[in-house]
């Protein structure tokens, strides 16, 4: 696993965690602006997911790591992302695989799951980094949930 720094979000819970993961998967983005990048081609992705909240669980945790690794990872690795027609589909923009949609698919995944949990922790940021230099942050919008 790859150490890095990540972009830090400023808050007022008492509990953040992070949790890593990589993800070996393909893609393709059907556009014609993507260039070669819309041809079939893998990467390894690393993720970082940041969740926060104030109480803890029966367990003591705000959310289980494995279950966060469960949800993301194994669904993804491995896999061809745009045959994930849940996330991705061809005729959307907003809906094809590029890092940024990836991180907000990721978003919405896990704090879909985060709603389900008594503790009700929250995700604050996902970052995905696609090559070794390019990368996105999705943040939910202020006042948006
Ligand atoms: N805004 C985005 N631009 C691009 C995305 C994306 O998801 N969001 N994706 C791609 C390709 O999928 C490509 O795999 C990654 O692009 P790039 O950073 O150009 O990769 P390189 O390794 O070739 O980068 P260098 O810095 O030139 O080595 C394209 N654009
Ligand atoms: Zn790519």
């Amino acid at each position: 696993m790859i150490h890095q720094l990540y972009p830090q979000v400023f808050h007022n819970y008492r509990y953040e965690l992070n949790k890593d993961m990589h993800i070996a998967a393909a893609h393709f983005i059907p556009h014609e602006k993507a260039g070669k990048c819309a041809n079939m081609h893998g990467h390894i992705y690393t993720v970082n997911i940041t969740v926060a909240g104030d109480e803890l669980d029966d367990a003591g945790f705000l959310v289980n790591f494995q279950e966060l690794k469960k949800l993301i990872h194994g669904k993804l690795d491995h896999s061809l992302m745009n045959e994930h027609q849940d996330w991705f589909n061809d005729k959307n923009s907003n809906d094809f695989p590029t890092s940024e949609v990836i991180a907000r698919k990721i978003y919405e995944t896990v704090q879909a799951y985060l709603d389900t949990l008594p503790n009700k922790p929250t995700c604050l940021q996902v970052f995905v980094r696609e090559t070794p230099t390019s990368y996105v942050v999705y943040r939910p919008k202020a006042g948006e949930r």
